[in-house]
């Protein structure tokens, strides 16, 4: 097959290929996630520091809330010793009684300068579980460029950087504080494998994890160069040659540079990382973390409890959005206003059967909806797993077909037109976005519906207006119909015989000229109960016409005669 790409004058030469891991037995692509991994939020610390405008303290404090409420347990509350607003946010939370749940930890990051680790370590008084977290960066261009030393001196740094903290860590801390420790190598994905490896063991050396005494090892994609598989291989990798691993809660800290965090994440995880760092909607450094809402509702759609509750999302949209005083994307996974709204004809067209097909399913089974497995096309969800209704599910404009419009009546007003009828009033809408563009609201295909097939008391048109009506069968069965209706503006009463009071209906308008002929019939009740209504839907031949009519009443009779009504008015509109 032929490939027409054309070269560009992109300047390809400026950036070289990712280096690949030499592991060719790697196992984690045969692996599948089947629990949720231990979860910590960074929204307060990696997010808060890529603001333009870093959260004020109530702002932190509704964050830190959400998330206590969602249900994660490691939050990372700031950078303290960046400044006192960081500082006093970590004091006020562990200092106001309740604030943080018994079993949240709290993590604040410092880097290895014994300065600001002395006034880290010194923020965290009084708490009842927390972590130090620690980095320096470790990468060849960090060592050449940021800290001019060996690879030596800047094991040394690490190595310093962990004494300092047990030491501060004893000196400041009392025994009410369940006290942990994480390392975070910068730029694990472009530091040479072993020597992060090297770094972490000296790092272990001094912590001396053990049973009860675990240490993190976050190992940060602070810049996401790779694809998502190397990433994987990389934690394989770690995870092969790492000592004391049943000690080790190796954390993954991917952030979105190329689009492909949420991969990297579920690669690592595949390849046997405990911990996933990351932030609500993405947030973060230049592209942001890892999208902590997409990883977690990715198991949810995989039938594997997140174990962390976004049930309204909306919800959590509204608080994140007000503290980072930013907008989620309309297209941004799970949430976003479109992400659950299908505009086109065919995509329409198959929810609206996938929606009938699990109604039917669930009757067949003799259980409901809610409790059968999902599997409506083009929705990777049950939109109201996450608080969302149905009603944006479906919207209609010029790329809609009768499927979408056809769901909009059935999910708006009950009405489940017969397909032949769904094509037809697909035409009088399509007519409508050809002429007028944009969208058509639900509202809107209801108004054009009313007043093409049903009387509209606000502009009533049309040769007839039934009153009311009478019927007898004699014992032949022959049913004699009287009609009181208003024809042509003139009181009228027509009567008609025949097997039924449709066809006896028909009789009965062959007395004023008009020569209808019953093609199809159809019928449904809207509604349970003694006020239920019901719904009759009628295909009519009239002279050179086949066209539909609806009569809606809650006697059957009654809403048969007046679709027969709504058709031959419409045959001569
Ligand atoms: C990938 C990440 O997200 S890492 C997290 C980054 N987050 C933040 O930086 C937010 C909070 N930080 C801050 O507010 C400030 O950086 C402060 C207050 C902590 C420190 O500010 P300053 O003292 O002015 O120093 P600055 O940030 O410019 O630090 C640079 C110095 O620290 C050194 N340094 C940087 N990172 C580290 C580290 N992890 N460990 C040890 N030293 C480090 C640099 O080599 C440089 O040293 P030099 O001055 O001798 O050249
Ligand atoms: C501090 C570290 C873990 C970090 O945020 C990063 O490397 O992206
Ligand atoms: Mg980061």
């Amino acid at each position: 097959m032929a490939n027409r790409q054309q070269p560009t004058s992109m300047p390809i030469h400026k950036y070289g290929q990712y280096e690949q891991v030499d592991i060719p037995d790697r196992t984690w692509p045969n692996n599948r996630i089947t629990v949720a991994p231990r979860w910590l939020s960074t929204d307060l610390r990696d997010g808060n520091q890529s603001l333009i405008d870093p959260m004020s303290p109530e702002r932190k404090r509704r964050m830190f809330d959400q998330l206590v409420k969602m249900g994660y347990k490691e939050i990372e509350v700031g950078f303290p010793a960046s400044g006192q607003t960081d500082f006093d946010f970590v004091r006020s939370i562990i200092e106001e009684p309740g604030v943080i749940p018994d079993d949240v930890t709290i993590s604040v990051l410092t880097q290895a300068r014994e300065d600001l680790i002395e006034r880290t370590v010194e923020s965290l008084k009084g708490a009842k579980r927390a972590t130090v977290h620690l980095y320096n960066a470790t990468a060849p261009v960090f060592r050449r460029v940021v800290f001019r030393g060996s690879k030596d001196d800047i094991k040394q740094i690490a190595v310093d950087g962990t004494r300092l903290v047990m030491e501060y860590a004893e000196k400041l801390l009392g025994p009410e504080t369940e006290f942990g420790y994480q390392y975070s190598p910068e730029i694990f994905t472009d530091t040479e494998l072993d020597f992060a490896l090297e770094v972490c063991e000296a790092v272990m050396d001094v912590w001396q994890p053990g049973p009860g005494r675990e240490i993190i090892l976050n190992l940060p994609a602070t810049v996401e160069r790779s694809t998502p598989s190397t990433h994987a291989d990389r934690f394989e990798w770690m995870g092969r040659n790492i000592s004391r691993r049943e000690h080790v809660c190796i954390s993954i800290h991917p952030h979105n540079d190329r689009g492909t965090a949420v991969a990297a994440a579920e690669l690592a995880l595949m390849a046997g990382a405990d911990r996933v760092e990351g932030c609500l909607f993405g947030q973060g450094e230049r592209t942001g973390n890892v999208d902590l809402v997409t990883l977690g509702m990715n198991l949810f759609s995989q039938g594997v409890d997140p174990q962390i509750d976004f049930s309204d999302i909306d919800e959590i949209r509204r608080v994140w959005e007000y503290c980072n005083q930013m907008e989620v994307h309309p297209r941004h996974p799970y949430v976003g206003d479109l992400v659950y709204t299908s505009f086109s004809g065919s995509h329409q067209d198959a929810i609206k059967k996938g929606f009938d097909a699990m109604e039917a399913s669930a009757k067949e089974q003799g259980r409901t909806v809610d409790d059968i497995e999902w599997a409506v096309p083009y929705l990777p969800i049950d939109p109201k797993d996450v608080g969302r209704s149905y009603e944006a599910v479906i919207r209609v404009n010029s790329q809609s077909g009768k499927g979408g419009i056809a769901y909009v009546l059935k999910n708006d007003h009950k009405l489940d037109l017969p397909r032949r009828m769904q094509i037809e009033f697909s035409k009088l809408i399509q007519a409508k976005t050809d002429a007028e563009g944009g969208e058509v609201t639900g509202s809107d295909i209801w108004a054009v519906f009313q007043d093409e097939y049903l009387p509209n008391p606000d502009n009533p048109w049309g040769r007839i207006q039934v009153r009311n009506n009478q019927s007898t069968t004699d014992k032949d069965g022959v049913d004699t119909l009287t009609v009181e209706a208003e024809v042509d503006g003139a009181e009228t009463t027509l009567v008609g015989t025949g097997n039924g009071p449709i066809s006896a209906f028909f009789h009965a308008l062959q007395g004023i000229g008009i020569d209808a002929r019953l093609l199809d019939y159809q019928e449904h009740t809207m509604s349970e109960g003694a006020s239920a209504q019901a719904a009759s839907y009628i295909e009519v031949a009239i002279e050179d016409k086949v066209l539909w009519g609806i009569g809606i009443d809650a006697n059957t009779t009654r809403a048969s005669l007046k679709a027969v009504v709504s058709a031959v008015n419409r045959a001569a509109r």
